[in-house]
């Protein structure tokens, strides 16, 4: 039986034709494989003729909170149920480590291709070097390359800088403690706006929570108007924790308005609400249906860290204790299923796995 992450991926591996990404420093034009038509259910850029393009940025924006500020916990809930998604400022992360984990992520991804490659994801390998892990449900890849870290990233860094790999690891490590402190913050807020008890998620806090951080890394890409940095998708986590580089591409899609841009903030962190924590609210908390789009000239990076409870933790709609008095228990809109069936289901089924839950 899988205990950890990494065991509940290996029972999912992903087919081996989809795992090597291209050799993109190299990349003139735009390949067949990556260029995204309107079929394929894809539209970018602001100068994109398709009909999805962001909205007005004068007119929506998601909204931006200071950790700092009394209202914080309500103006965060509210968030939560209006988009799912959120910046934060005030978190209280030292700006040198956010700029360490970015240039170290930088470091990373400049390395040349055949290095990376020593530590690309096995079939049934969480970590490593890689494609987007939802690419083999799209007809065309994306223009993306990810590094991702269950854990201690020890044993990569090794391979990448055999002579230098301390620093990687202790950013990194230094980093995922930082998330994990706000990751707890924030959920405890959360289930407080929700009358969950602690008692409920006994989790929190303790060492088997599933984590992982990703590293993310869009080339500049030849035509950016066919190409896909991330194809819509919602994440599988409870919430993930999202620094971005200086470079807008991250969109987030709401109910009645459209795609619209998440604008990278010095220092501030976009958080979304993940297909979990939508389950655990009852539907009260949208799971951010997101994408990510890439421009001509510049590289964009981004570190998403998900923050998830044990792998063998039955997730199901925590239902409010008849807060009114009045006798009315809100019906479950979903069955429960466990953490790591749930990542089963999303790695057969992607975004069809929350609807297969529904009651
Ligand atoms: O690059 C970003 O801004 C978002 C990354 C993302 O959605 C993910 O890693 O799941
Ligand atoms: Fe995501």
């Amino acid at each position: 039986m899988p205990t950890t992450l990494s065991e509940v991926y290996e029972d999912h591996p992903i087919h081996l034709q989809h795992i090597v990404p291209i050799d993109f420093s190299s990349a003139q034009t735009l390949p067949d494989s990556h260029a995204w038509s309107q079929s394929d259910g894809f539209s970018s850029g602001s100068s994109s003729v398709f009909p999805d393009t962001p909205a007005d940025d004068r007119l929506f924006s998601i909204p931006l909170i200071d950790l700092m500020n009394p209202n914080a916990s309500d103006l965060i809930c509210q968030a939560c149920e209006s988009w799912g998604a959120f910046q934060l400022i005030g978190h209280g992360i030292p700006s040198k480590l956010i700029e360490e984990v970015d240039s170290e992520s930088r470091r990373l991804f400049a390395l040349p291709s055949e290095q990376k490659l020593k530590t690309l994801r096995s079939p049934g390998g969480a970590a490593g070097y890689g494609i987007a892990r939802i690419s083999p449900f799209f007809p065309k890849y994306m223009w993306h390359e990810g590094f991702t870290i269950l854990g201690s990233s020890k044993d990569h860094a090794k391979e990448l800088w055999p002579h230098d790999y301390e620093r990687f690891c202790e950013t990194m490590d230094e980093y995922q403690k930082q998330m994990k402190m706000i990751s707890h913050k924030l959920i405890r807020m959360m289930l407080k706006h929700l009358n969950i008890s602690e008692e409920e998620v006994k989790w929190i806090g303790s060492t088997t929570e599933s984590t992982a951080l990703q590293l993310n890394s869009y080339p500049a890409c030849p035509d950016p108007d066919r190409a896909m940095g991330l194809a819509p998708h919602t994440d599988t986590s409870l919430m993930t924790l999202v620094h971005q580089s200086q470079i807008s591409g991250l969109q987030i899609h709401k109910e009645g308005v459209g795609w619209v841009r998440v604008h990278p903030i010095y220092g501030a962190l976009a958080i979304n609400v993940g297909d979990l924590l939508h389950i655990l609210s009852n539907g009260r908390f949208p799971s951010a249906f997101h994408r990510v789009t890439v421009n001509q000239t510049m590289q964009r990076f981004s570190v998403a860290y998900f923050y998830g409870p044990p792998v063998d933790f039955t997730v199901s709609p925590l239902l409010s204790k008849d807060v009114s008095g009045s006798g009315e228990v809100e019906a479950p809109l979903y069955r429960s299923v466990t953490v790591k069936e749930y990542v089963g289901m999303k790695a057969k089924y992607l975004e069809k796995a929350l609807s297969l839950l529904k009651n």
